[in-house]
């Protein structure tokens, strides 16, 4: 989601959470975290006797020190740390200044669920402006990450109805499989070009080619050929289009470097921003384009119309075709990367901690044997899924998100007005200890439930967010992953190269490995 460099603020009411709660709050919490207290109300603060706080008494870096963090020491590529160090020392609510901009800093669990459950109809996350500004300029339609207001809730309303549900997404089973069948290969392929015949050099970029060819046999019912050796000449252009989009929007977007007004004298970095959602877009179309005419000509033939997500919104014109285009855009750009990182960090937590990758894949040979596995399997892997919910613990792909609030409210005692911009520090709640006791620790098992007595909302990590702005493929990613895992488990052992130390984590917008991993597949006997 190189989106979400962009992404820092929210809001929101009860009628929007009973709407999505089935969906969204399912996340089961490790079976030491408790519910977080219900919060007092405003009046109730204020009956206790407590003064509400002004913002202007809110501890918090200074401006210039934050100046010196982000561009003189790179802090962009350390915003998790910065996360932490800042909540070690000014505590669990604090505020920062870039430039014009005030962000309120929440790192902690129960404030954050305050923040959430007090969610309105259509919460916001952050300035989409520039956004918004390409799609003006060109005539396009915004999609769910970058719509507001009624225009977001009528699109989020049609495609909470086909993807939000671990049962609409478990059809696309057989898709991802054979997906994974190419990953596997590749492996083997990949294997062969080192000396050893077993390191595959920079997991990642593999993953993202997965991630990439799997979101879209989902998303536009095709194949890319993203994992064959010599990759489509279409989608080296698409890849090439994310690339770009990446690099400018350091510049253009997140350090909000570049005003308005200073274009005319910079003009490239706006340039390349508006040149990389050209390709991004043009790909979407291309494909879309050739579902619809595919369609119109079994229409005319008077045949019957089959088809996924795609065809189900061409066919039912629940959204029109521009709306379309856009949503496919922003949802493969959404898909890639957080998908592809989570794999890697898996697969590199596996590889680093052999006892657990034992035991799981004990797990999987257990209940499947050599047989592949598919959505309805797993429910029976409570283990597959604990990695998937541990990786993203101990690496959220996005470390922290956020929200505009649309109603004045009290927060940890202050007062915080309408309209501010909340960051939400998902890394600093994920590695607190009183969330996650020995937090550091990389432990699948801790959100295995020991009875349903444990099962309680858990705000400490929600790596796709929660409520009805959360993640809209968030049971799509999962289903990538897990199926990837459980056959990349089945068939090999999964070790660290030589070649590969101690790899840290930096942020590039997302979390992600700050140096490539390599790691040995070795053939399960
Ligand atoms: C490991 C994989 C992924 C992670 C960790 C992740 C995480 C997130 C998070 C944290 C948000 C913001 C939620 C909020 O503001 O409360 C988000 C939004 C979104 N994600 Fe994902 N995501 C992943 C994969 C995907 C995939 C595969 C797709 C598409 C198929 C996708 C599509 C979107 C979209 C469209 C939004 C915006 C939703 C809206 O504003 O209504 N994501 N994601």
């Amino acid at each position: 989601t190189r989106f979400l460099l962009q992404v820092s603020a929210l809001h929101g009411s009860a009628s929007s959470r009973s709407l999505e709660a089935t969906t969204t709050t399912t996340t089961a919490a490790p079976a030491s975290a408790t519910a977080p207290p219900a919060q007092p109300s405003l009046s109730e603060e204020l009956a206790e006797g407590g003064r509400v706080k002004s913002l202007r008494e809110m501890p918090g870096p200074s401006a210039v020190g934050n100046l010196v963090e982000f561009f003189y020491r790179d802090g962009f590529s350390r915003i998790h740390e910065i996360q932490l160090e800042h909540s070690q020392k000014y505590g669990k609510i604090f505020k920062s200044r870039f430039g014009p901009q005030l962000v309120v800093s929440i790192a902690d669990r129960d404030l954050v669920a305050q923040v959430l459950r007090a969610e309105g109809v259509t919460p916001q996350r952050g300035n989409m402006d520039s956004w918004k500004e390409y799609r003006d300029l060109r005539g396009r339609s915004t999609g769910l990450i970058s719509a507001e207001g009624d225009d977001w809730l009528s699109m989020r309303g049609v495609l909470r109805q086909l993807i939000m549900r671990p049962r609409d997404v478990a059809v696309f089973s057989d898709d991802v499989n054979s997906v994974v069948v190419d990953l596997v290969d590749k492996v083997r392929r990949l294997r062969c070009q080192q000396p050893d015949g077993l390191t595959v050099l920079n997991i990642n970029d593999l993953f993202f080619k997965y991630a990439m060819e799997s979101v879209a046999s989902i998303l536009y019912e095709a194949r890319l050929g993203c994992l064959e050796d010599e990759i489509p000449k279409m989608s080296q252009e698409y890849i090439k289009a994310l690339n770009l989009m990446f690099s400018s929007f350091k510049t253009t977007m997140y350090a909000g470097a570049i005003p308005k007004w200073l274009r005319p004298i910079f003009p490239k970095p706006w340039e390349e921003f508006c040149s990389s959602w050209d390709g991004l877009f043009k790909f979407s179309q291309i494909h879309i384009d050739r579902k619809l005419a595919e369609i119109k000509r079994k229409v005319e033939k008077g045949e019957e119309v089959e088809g996924g997500l795609l065809t189900h919104l061409l066919v039912t014109k629940e959204m029109n075709v521009e709306e379309i285009y856009a949503n496919m855009t922003e949802m493969l750009l959404a898909g890639v990367d957080t998908t592809s990182f989570t794999l890697s960090w898996s697969t590199y937590l596996l590889a680093r901690h052999q006892t657990v990758q034992q035991q799981i894949y004990e797990e999987v040979t257990k209940v499947l044997g050599g047989r592949v596995a598919t959505a309805d399997d797993v429910p029976q892997l409570p283990l597959i899924r604990g990695l998937v919910k541990e990786t993203l613990r101990l690496f959220p792909v996005l470390p922290g998100n956020g929200r505009v609030t649309q109603d004045d409210l009290i927060l940890g005692g202050y007062f915080i007005p309408k309209g501010t911009q909340l960051a939400l520090c998902h890394y600093s709640t994920s590695m607190d200890e009183e969330n996650f006791p020995c937090a550091e620790d990389f432990r699948p098992d801790r959100w295995l439930r020991k009875d349903t007595s444990d099962r309680v909302d858990n705000f400490g990590s929600i790596p796709f967010g929660h409520g009805i702005r959360s993640c809209v493929g968030r049971r799509i990613a999962e289903l990538e992953l897990h199926l990837a895992l459980i056959q990349l488990l089945q068939k090999f052992h999964i070790d660290v190269s030589p070649v590969t130390g101690d790899v840290r984590a930096k942020t590039h917008g997302l979390l992600c490995p700050a140096v490539p991993i390599n790691l040995r597949f070795v053939d399960r006997k």
